[in-house]
This record gives structure tokens, sequence and C-alpha cells, in this order.
């Protein structure tokens, strides 16, 4: 859903891929900082504007209209680097008998993304039943590379309601490699920002390159050989051409 409320404390960002979102990119690459773009997918209702909105101003707003797709930015501190995240809310996927039904707006967002947090909400168990499709559906995406997704199962507070056991979701994302986090996006902001922050740290992780240039060169430098195996190997040699000499001149 998008939001209703007017939201001065977050900068709205027009779609991914417009010569907008390219010009916003550029201006915090010219501030020096890395990007890290998150797509946040799911059924409809399921809570994921309510999620992103959490997480960007720790406020949970309960009133929204439909959502348009709409991307936001934030900074935070990931082990001491500030780095710059685009968040992108996505309208709910709707499901067909034959599968996924994902408009070229959501696979463009996703193929934006360098991660993703699929969302279902506990008390609608066909947004659970969806999960396992939209993780295969977001590496296919991405073939080549496997794209660090958290599954949050929100909407923890409704237990009276609930239609499916967060235990299930923990198992499933255990299957599919994913992280998880069981959230209240109305009743615990911790969580939600948790879940945020350990998949920046995972692409931050990604993204950090194995070895500096500097340690790679390093490595390149052939290293002085130890003398005491030189003298060896000098020793042996001539022991070795000694009997060589010997079985010669026999
Ligand atoms: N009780 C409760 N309600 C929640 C929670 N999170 C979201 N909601 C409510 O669930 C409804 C749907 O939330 P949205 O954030 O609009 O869901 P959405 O996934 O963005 O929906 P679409 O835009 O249709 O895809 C709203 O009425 C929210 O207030 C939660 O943790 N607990």
């Amino acid at each position: 859903m998008r939001l209703i409320q007017n939201m001065c404390t977050i900068a709205e960002y027009p779609a991914p891929g417009s010569a907008a979102a390219a010009a916003a990119e550029c201006c915090l690459g010219a501030a020096g900082r890395r990007l890290v773009k998150i797509a946040v997918v799911g059924a409809s209702g399921v809570g994921k504007t309510a999620l992103v909105v959490r997480f960007l101003t720790k406020r949970f707003i309960g009133d929204y209209e439909r959502n348009a797709g709409n991307l936001y930015t934030r900074q935070v501190q990931i082990e001491g680097e500030t780095l710059a995240i685009q968040v992108q809310d996505t309208p709910g996927i709707q499901v067909h008998e034959n599968g996924l039904s994902c408009s070229e707006q959501l696979n463009r967002c996703i193929r934006w993304a360098d991660a993703v947090v699929i969302v279902f909400s506990i008390t609608d168990h066909k947004s659970y039943e969806l999960i396992g499709q939209l993780h295969q559906h977001v590496q296919q995406l991405h073939p080549g590379t496997r794209l660090p997704v958290v599954v949050v199962a929100n909407k923890a507070d409704l237990l009276h309601i609930k239609q499916v056991d967060p235990q299930l979701g923990l198992q499933l994302a255990g299957m599919l490699g994913c992280l998880f986090y069981e959230v209240s996006v109305s009743e615990n902001y911790n969580d939600v920002y948790n879940a945020f922050h350990v998949l920046c740290k995972e692409v931050s992780h990604k993204h950090q390159p194995s070895s500096t240039p500097e340690k790679r060169r390093s490595s390149l430098i052939p290293r002085p050989k130890s003398p005491n195996m030189q003298d060896l190997k000098r020793r042996f040699k001539q022991a070795l051409s000694a009997k060589v000499r010997t079985v010669t001149s026999v």
C-alpha cells in the first residue's frame, strides 16, 4: 500500500531505472557512500509498506492506500561504515492458478535489487505459500549469483487469528538458505531494524573485495628463499654430482 500521511523524514524517489533514480544514485555515489538496494516483495496486505515505513521512520502508521511502488532512502551504520540504503516498496503479488503473476515493474525492481525481503503474514496462509515460488523467481532473475534474501513473517501480534505457525516460516527459510525474522511491525521496531540491518551486512560483505589490490600485489612478489633451504639444495647437488662422478669413474 502507499503511504497516505505526509512523511517529511523520508526522501521519496522515482521508480528504479528511471532517469531521476539514476540521478539519485549518482548523488549518493558523489557523497562517497556505498549503496545497498533492497526490494520488499510479498502478497498483498502482508504489511510491506508498514514494514518499510517502520524501518525508515521507527513509526507504525496503520493507514495506507494501495502501493504504486515507492523508493525510499536512508543511511545506516554497518561495522563503522555509513551506507546509503534504497528500499523499494512493491505492489502486492497476485497468484493465479498457473503460478505467480509478476508485473514487469516488479521484475525490474527485483533485478535492480542487491537484496530482497520476502514478507508474509502469519494471518494469511496464502501469503506463506507464495514464499517458495517467489524465492525461486528472485533467484531466476539473478542468474549466476545467490542474492541475499531475508524471509519476514509479519503480524506476530495477531496470534489469535494466525493461520501459519512462524516455526514453519523458519523451517522454509532454512531450506531456501535464507535468513528469517518473525516481526510485528505494529509492536516492535527492533526486530524490523535487525532484519534490514543483517541484510545490509550480508550485501556489504558480498561486495567487499576478497583482498585489496595492495594485498594481491604483495602476494605476487616471490618471497625470498630461506638461506638454509638454498644451502641445503647446494649441498645436495654437490653430493649428487660427487656420486655421479664416482659412478662414471668406475
Ligand atoms: N496488527 C498488525 N497489523 C499490521 C501489521 N503490519 C501491517 N499491518 C496492517 O496490515 C494492513 C496492510 O498493511 P500494508 O503495509 O498496507 O500491506 P502491503 O503488503 O503494503 O499491501 P499492498 O500494498 O496491498 O501490497 C494495514 O492495515 C496495516 O496497518 C502488524 O504487524 N500488525
